[in-house]
Formats: C-alpha cells, sequence, structure tokens
C-alpha cells in the first residue's frame, strides 16, 4: 500500500467524502445513468481552516473501471487539484483530469459528476442543446442545456470545455459534444441531482418532439421559476438538492 500525502489536517474531511462519494456512485445505476463502469462523481474537499475553496483543496473520486458494486468508502482515491494521487491503491478516474480543472477555475463548485446516460447523450451526439421548454428545466437549469466542445479524453481539454461552456450560463449542466453530461453543484450529491434531472429532461423532450415542436417558455418566467426553484422550493434556499432522501440510506437500501 502506497503511503499517503493527505495533510493530517484534512483527514476527518477526507474520510466524510469519501463516505459521500462512495454512496453517490451508487446513485447512478440506481437512477440509470450508467452502464458497467461509465460514470464517475468527485468531491471537493477544501483544506484552509476558514473554509475558502482553494488551489491547495482536495478531491475525492472513484478508482478508474471498477464496478459500482466494489466502490466503498475505502475503495475512494484522493488526488490534489493537479490530478496527483495521494491516497488509495488503484488509478484515480479517467475523468479526474476534468474535474480537477472544473475545481481550480470554479471556486464555487463543490461537486462534479459525469456520466454518459442514454437521452442526454443522444443530444449531446448530435451537438443540440436541449431548449428550455419545461417548468422542470427552468428549475433546474435556468434555461438551455448547452452544448461544449468536442474533446478527446487523456488532457485539460474536456475540463477547459465544461468551464469555458457554462461560464455565463445557470445550468449546472453541459452535453460535451459526441461524448455525454457533465453537472456541477455546490457539493457532490447536488452535482448526482443535476444528473438525474438532466436525464429526464433530456427524454421528455425528445418524446414531445416526436409528435410536435414544443413550446419555449417566456423567459421573465424561466427567470421568476429558477427563483422560486432555487431559493424558495423544498426547505428552502436550495431545498431542491436537499430534498432527495439521503443516498447514503439509499445506497443501504439498494445493497440490502
Ligand atoms: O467516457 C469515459 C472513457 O471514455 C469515462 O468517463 C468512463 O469510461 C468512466 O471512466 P472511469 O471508470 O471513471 O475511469
Amino acid at each position: 500500500m502506497t503511503a499517503s500525502t493527505v495533510p493530517a489536517s484534512a483527514r476527518d474531511a477526507v474520510d466524510a467524502a469519501k463516505v459521500q462519494v462512495a454512496a453517490l456512485h451508487a446513485e447512478l445505476p440506481r437512477w440509470g445513468l450508467v452502464v458497467w463502469t461509465a460514470g464517475n462523481v468527485s468531491q471537493r474537499v477544501v483544506v484552509d481552516p476558514a473554509g475558502a475553496p482553494g488551489a491547495a483543496d482536495l478531491l475525492v473520486i472513484k478508482p478508474s473501471g471498477v464496478t459500482y458494486d466494489e466502490l466503498t468508502p475505502d475503495a475512494m482515491v484522493v488526488c490534489d487539484l493537479d490530478g496527483t494521487l495521494l491516497e488509495g491503491e488503484r488509478s484515480p478516474s479517467s475523468d479526474t483530469a476534468a474535474h480537477a480543472y472544473v475545481y481550480r477555475n470554479m471556486p464555487e463548485v463543490g461537486g462534479v459528476v459525469h456520466t454518459h446516460s442514454t437521452y442526454a447523450t443522444a443530444w449531446a451526439a448530435r451537438g443540440e442543446e436541449i431548449p428550455c421548454v419545461l417548468t422542470m428545466m427552468a428549475d433546474e437549469f435556468g434555461g438551455p442545456v448547452p452544448v461544449g466542445p468536442f474533446a478527446i479524453i487523456g488532457d485539460d481539454s474536456i475540463g477547459r470545455g465544461i468551464v469555458e461552456t457554462l461560464a455565463g450560463s445557470r445550468s449546472p449542466a453541459v452535453l460535451m459534444r459526441n461524448h455525454g453530461p457533465f453537472t456541477i453543484g455546490r457539493d457532490a450529491k447536488a452535482a448526482v441531482k443535476a444528473a438525474v434531472m438532466l436525464e429526464e429532461v433530456a427524454r421528455t423532450i425528445h418524446v414531445a418532439r416526436q409528435l410536435g415542436d414544443p413550446l419555449p417558455i417566456d423567459p421573465a418566467a424561466v427567470d421568476r421559476l429558477y427563483d422560486r426553484y432555487q431559493n424558495v422550493y423544498g426547505q428552502g434556499a436550495a431545498g431542491g438538492a436537499d430534498a432527495a432522501t439521503d443516498p447514503a440510506t439509499n445506497a443501504e437500501e439498494a445493497h440490502a
């Protein structure tokens, strides 16, 4: 076992993140967002005692190519925001560079998810943004879900495409062309929720378009719906993300 280089000051936060990220990986097959190992979840670990996100933060993510039934908290790996492995027995997810790039360039982001969920990926294959024609889209995405550039895995190009595409967008999701969706959130749970909601609206609008042209929503109404959902729905600010049951509980139930 290689010696961990996680700072002692971050130990408790890293261990808590491992539990959360392991449980959230179980949500991907549970919601039908992945086949085999084709998806990943990460969470930022802020190392600043004052709680300010920064370049010295860490990320917890799954090891590459490991099936979801094996993704226990101890199986999770820890990297710095250059993607360097600090703790773990196996190689980190092949998308670690993309996750790390997002964390370096979007300090407000605490969680990143990548899937190849069928309907969202079909929109990515066409390079077509998902139009904001449902109140659920206005609620969660605040407008259309944009398309990012084609980028091959292996360097910062996917992460750069995510950041540049989401700049100036309220959407927590981006469809990377010919590849699939990436979602972001204030934490990994919010990013998983965005991935679940993305697949739902991608499917619904695909179905609607089989029989006609979906009707647009007035931009002022989109703003009102987004503001309500983000600040009032559920139990208050961002209550929508907290409305879901605890993934750790779900994971126990799923594997019961
Ligand atoms: O799309 C790809 C590979 O092309 C990856 O996102 C997917 O296979 C998941 O990879 P990891 O198991 O996280 O390394």
